[in-house]
Formats: structure tokens, C-alpha cells, sequence
């Protein structure tokens, strides 16, 4: 392995060749001495926490869980925990670009061995292309964090210079990866398989973008936006203007007259129709956002759902909001009800690759084994969710993933062997604003780039299905 500015030495050790502007005067490079330094251990928990995600598969937010995410983290403080909260995420989102520059500033590839340093350059190297962080304050922070690990400490100097470097050409670089696509190749190419180029490139354009904050009301949107600073989407959902602080501080949060939920998450409760007064179940519940919506359009709503903790947040949930169901904690496999239901709603857990906004760690801890795995489990818990249904009734199916193997394919598997049920299409014309996400087949089929102008939503999808 060799670098740019960096040659190998006869003990086999590298030394750095500098160029004499950012050195020192005497040609040397100046690596900064110990001293603690403020924001060091979020770096250091930055690129710890990387390295889980992009080596191990780890998802990123139970590592950033406020009371049992990495130990790394959970020592930070909370301006700390913002810090690596921005740097990862920043990261993640960025990381085919943040490499493509660093491969430009080496002249062949560090050994598989190097990864410790390769994720120290990318936070630093994220933070003084994307964050706000004064360069000289990175680099000297990247240093240290070298210094600090043995497993890197003889590459402090290379860290400085390959930093310092990035530091000088920032513009030139930044402009030369502006087509690289922020996702992996093998998720790209289903993209373009599945939407066509020029689709997959908008939604990998839209992708980048910080999803914006959505709430479902009670009642009265147009009167909330209003309220809150927002506007009505055509989905029905009230989106936030950008602001900082805290969501639960706003009006109406304590009195419960409003929850969170991505505007495109809400679609799937709302294609269920009049549920007054009928009897619905909403089999993979929590947190709850979509049992709450049933509650609220009037049904007798039974909330099923397996994870112990996930409950408890969704019976806390239904209680700000003043609402009531009936919790029962099991597999839905093992759910059985001697009445049949009029409304059956299956969220299924799915790859969620269309929550990459939010979730950018999803495509670096996924693969597409796991869609392949993920979309047999929901095709079981969907063939379950239909022996729940009565006659005349609906189920409605969705998930957040954009990829047609857990969507549209599905479906249609399922269908071919159950004459009893039929595809309710969605007609394009009963959603002013929203034609972009009704399939041919009259599914809802959301994608990031969807809404663009507006600020996008999470990529979604939902069919519903009517039993004769
Ligand atoms: C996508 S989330 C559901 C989100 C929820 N519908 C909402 O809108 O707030 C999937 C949920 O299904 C639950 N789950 C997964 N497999 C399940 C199963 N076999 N039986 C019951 N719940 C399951 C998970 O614990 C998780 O809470």
C-alpha cells in the first residue's frame, strides 16, 4: 500500500513526503501532543460505532439507544451524543462519496487489516466535507485519536497529511464525486431493475436528504399546521417547518392531540376506509402510530404485537393520546380470534430500505439475502393475516421497503392461491397529489423521491385486498 505524499520506507514502516505548504518549516508534519481534548471521545465513539455498522452488521440505533447503546457512547455527554449522532449519520449517508475521496488521496487501497484507520479518516474527513467542524479542529482531532490507539498510532502522520490534504482540495473534491451514487452497488442495481435509471437516480438524489417531521392528528389538520408552522400534505398528514428543540415541547404533544408518523407510514391505516364502528386488528403494532389511527377513525381496535418492550411503548403511546385497544402480546402466528375481523392490517417487518433517510445504516447492515429472507416471513405472516378476515372485509398489507420481492411480487404469489381475495385498486383519481405513488396495478407504492418538492416521504408500500 502506498500513498499520495506517503512512501514506504526500507524498514517497511511509511513516512510522510510533505509538501511544504501545511508543513512545518522543516518539511516536517507536526503531529499536536496529548493533552485531552474536547470532543475527542465522541470520535472516538463516532468511528468505534462506524466500524459496527459497516464491519459487523450492527444497526445504528440500538448503539445510539440513550440507555443501552455502546458504551462508547452511553459515557458521552449530551452535546457529545449529538456530535456522534450528526457524524454517523452524516456518514452513513455519504459514505460511497467520503470514500471515493479518500481513494483519491491514496495511491492503492489500505489492507483490510487498516480498518481502525479507515474509519478514523472517514470521521474525520465527514466532518470537515459535510459538518460544520473548522478543519484544523478535525485534523488535529484525528491525530489525537491516532495517537490514542495503538493500532494506529504509526499512522497519525499519514492521518494528518491525508486530512490536512482533503482539507486544502475540499471544493475540487467534493465536485469530483458529485455522481457517485450514496448507495450500495448491489441495492442500486434492484433499484434500476425494479424502477428504471432514471427513477433509481431520483430516489437515490432524495435519499440525501433528512427526512422532514410528519404528525398524524385527531382532527383538524389544516387547523394544526396553522398552530404549529407546517402544512397539510395531500395524504392528509401535517408536515413541521424545520425547526431545533424538542418535539414533545410543542403544543398539543402533552394533551395528545397529535403523534408522529412519517407522512407515508400513514397511508396504509388510511386505505382501510370507513372502519366506524367495526371490528379491526392491527397485527404488528408498535410502536402503535397506525392502532392509534384505527382508534381514531372509530374502530374496536385489537393491537397484537411479540417484543415485551415494544408493547409497553405502545400502550404509553395510546395513553397520551387518550386511546384505548386491546394489547395482546403474542406471535401472530399463534393469533387466532373465534370472531372474524372486518379490517385486518399487516405492517409487516420488512428490510426497511425505504427509511434510509432516517435510517442510513439500513443499507450498509442489510444485504440481499436479507430481503429474500425477510420477504418469506412476510409472506407467512400475510397468509396468516388472511384466515383473520370475514367476508366483506379488508386487509391491507404494507411495509417500508422499496423492493418489489416484499411488495408488489408478494402480492401476487399470495393471490394466485387465494381465489377468495382480490386486489382493491386505488384509483389515481381518489388522491389528488399523490397520483406519483399509485402503481399501475393501483397499489401505493411511495418512494422517497415522491413529494420531492415538499421535502419527500419514507418509501412505502401498501395493497389492499377485499375477501368475497
Ligand atoms: C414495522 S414495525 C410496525 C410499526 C407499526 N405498525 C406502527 O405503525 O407503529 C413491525 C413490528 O412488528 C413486530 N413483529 C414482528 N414479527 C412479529 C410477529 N411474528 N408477531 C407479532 N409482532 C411481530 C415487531 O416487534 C415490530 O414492532
Amino acid at each position: 500500500m502506498v500513498l499520495n505524499e506517503q512512501k514506504r520506507g526500507k524498514s517497511g514502516k511509511f513516512f510522510h513526503k510533505a509538501k511544504p505548504r501545511g508543513g512545518s518549516a522543516d518539511g516536517k508534519e507536526k503531529v499536536p501532543a496529548a493533552p485531552p481534548k474536547a470532543g475527542l471521545d465522541a470520535r472516538i465513539a463516532a468511528a468505534k460505532i462506524l466500524s459496527a455498522v459497516v464491519d459487523r452488521k450492527t444497526s445504528l440505533d440500538g448503539m445510539l439507544d440513550a440507555e443501552h447503546g455502546n458504551p462508547a457512547f452511553l459515557v458521552l455527554g449530551d452535546a457529545d451524543r449529538g456530535l456522534v449522532r450528526a457524524i454517523l449519520q452524516t456518514a452513513l449517508r455519504y459514505l460511497p462519496r467520503i470514500e471515493a475521496i479518500l481513494a483519491q488521496l491514496l495511491d492503492s487501497p489500505l489492507p483490510e487489516g487498516a480498518r481502525s484507520l479507515h474509519h478514523l479518516l472517514v470521521v474525520g474527513a465527514v466532518q470537515m466535507l459535510y459538518l460544520d467542524v473548522p478543519d484544523h479542529s478535525a485534523v488535529d482531532l484525528a491525530v489525537e485519536q491516532a495517537n490514542r490507539d495503538p493500532r494506529n498510532r504509526r499512522f497519525a502522520k499519514l492521518a494528518n497529511a491525508i486530512l490536512r490534504r482533503l482539507g486544502r482540495e475540499k471544493a475540487e473534491l467534493l465536485e469530483s464525486v458529485a455522481g457517485v451514487i450514496c448507495m450500495p452497488g448491489w441495492f442500486f442495481d434492484r433499484l434500476v431493475e425494479a424502477y428504471g435509471r432514471e427513477a433509481a437516480d431520483a430516489i437515490a438524489r432524495a435519499q440525501l436528504q433528512p427526512a422532514a417531521i410528519d404528525i398524524t392528528v385527531k382532527e383538524d389538520a389544516a387547523g394544526w399546521a396553522a398552530k404549529l408552522g407546517g402544512q397539510v400534505l395531500p395524504t392528509g398528514s401535517v408536515r413541521l417547518d424545520p425547526f431545533r428543540g424538542a418535539i414533545t415541547t410543542l403544543e398539543g404533544f402533552e394533551e395528545g392531540a397529535w403523534w408522529v408518523q412519517d407522512a407515508a407510514a400513514a397511508v396504509p391505516a388510511r386505505l382501510m376506509g370507513d372502519v366506524r364502528g367495526k371490528r379491526a386488528v392491527d397485527l404488528c403494532a408498535a410502536p402503535g402510530g397506525k392502532t392509534a389511527q384505527l382508534v381514531a377513525a372509530g374502530a374496536d381496535v385489537t393491537a397484537v404485537e411479540q417484543s415485551e418492550s415494544r408493547l409497553k411503548r405502545l400502550k404509553g403511546n395510546l395513553e397520551r393520546l387518550g386511546f384505548s385497544a386491546n394489547c395482546v402480546r403474542c406471535n401472530l402466528l399463534d393469533f387466532a380470534s373465534e370472531q372474524p375481523f372486518d379490517a385486518v392490517l399487516l405492517d409487516a417487518p420488512c428490510s426497511s430500505t425505504g427509511t434510509t433517510r432516517r435510517h442510513p445504516d439500513v443499507l450498509w447492515t442489510k444485504g440481499p439475502e436479507d430481503i429474500v429472507k425477510l420477504a418469506g416471513v412476510q409472506e407467512k405472516l400475510l397468509r396468516h393475516a388472511l384466515t383473520l378476515v370475514g367476508s366483506g372485509g379488508r386487509v391491507v398489507f404494507s411495509n417500508c421497503s422499496l423492493d418489489p420481492l416484499e411488495g408488489e411480487e408478494l402480492i401476487d404469489r399470495v393471490l394466485a392461491d387465494n381465489p377468495a381475495f382480490s386486489r382493491v385498486p386505488i384509483g389515481p383519481s381518489n388522491w389528488p397529489g399523490m397520483e406519483a405513488a399509485i402503481s399501475p396495478k393501483g397499489d401505493f407504492r411511495a418512494t422517497p423521491a415522491v413529494l420531492a418538492d415538499l421535502g419527500g416521504m419514507d418509501g412505502f408500500y401498501a395493497c389492499v385486498l377485499a375477501k368475497i
